[in-house]
């Protein structure tokens, strides 16, 4: 019996979706989300935005901070040449489980690296004991009032270069006012706004997108 909405989640993916297919999964999330019981992954209008940026920037590492159920981590990995590493950092073990099964389900078990545990103690750990050298796309969807103290520790443990992206979801709901005046007014960022709706939602959101000068 699902206890969980995430579980119920995953449920619906197994039984709807087609194994090895992450586009998909994707729909069945979406379908769910949007019928049956609201969640928050990234969704569809934001995850078009989302599929650009992965897409232009063309990254072999990537960090996302938050991985809640998946989605986004099968978003982005379901555009990404082989070898590429994804990492994603996940606070929550039952989140991180779900996740990890929907990910297997979408056949991109191989490209992801699913961590445990919170950003502050593994965003120290990238170099080192996960062999990163420096990133080439963040995606920040995780606690908002994280977001900034985040990026100046991706700054601090030299993971960001010249022309590294971090895209930045819920920038308007719930928001992450001290990011955004942050990566707009510190000097270190070329910053771009993304205005868009809240997943499933006709309420306004934006995504941000600050490319890191080096
Ligand atoms: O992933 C986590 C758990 S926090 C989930 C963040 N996401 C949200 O809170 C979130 C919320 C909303 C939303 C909620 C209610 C509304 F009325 C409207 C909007 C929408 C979103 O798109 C979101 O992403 C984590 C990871 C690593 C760590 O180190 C750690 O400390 C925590
Ligand atoms: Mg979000």
């Amino acid at each position: 019996l699902c206890q969980t909405k995430e579980q119920r989640i995953l449920d619906f993916v197994l039984k709807n979706a087609v194994r090895g297919d992450p586009q998909s999964v994707i729909d069945n999330i979406d379908k769910y989300c949007s019928q049956r019981e609201w969640s928050m992954n990234v969704g569809n209008e934001k995850g078009i935005i989302l599929d650009n940026v992965v897409k232009e920037s063309n990254p072999s590492t990537i960090l996302e901070l938050g991985t809640y159920c998946g989605y986004s981590a099968v978003r982005i990995c379901r555009l990404l040449k082989p070898g590429v590493r994804f990492f994603t950092v996940e606070f929550n073990p039952a989140y991180a489980a779900v996740a990890k099964q929907i990910i297997e389900f979408a056949g991109l078990i191989d490209k992801v690296q699913v961590l445990e545990g919170s950003t502050g103690d593994i965003i120290p750990q990238l170099k080192k004991k996960y062999e990163v050298d420096t990133l080439d796309f963040v995606f920040v969807d995780h606690w908002k009032d994280k977001y900034k103290p985040d990026t100046q520790l991706l700054e601090k443990c030299n993971l960001l270069r010249k022309g590294s992206v971090v895209l930045a979801d819920n920038v308007i709901v719930p928001g992450a006012p001290d990011f955004l005046e942050y990566v707009r007014n510190c000097g270190k960022y070329d910053c771009t706004n993304f205005p868009s709706f809240l997943e499933y939602m006709d309420e306004k959101d934006a995504l941000e997108k600050a490319v890191f000068r080096g």
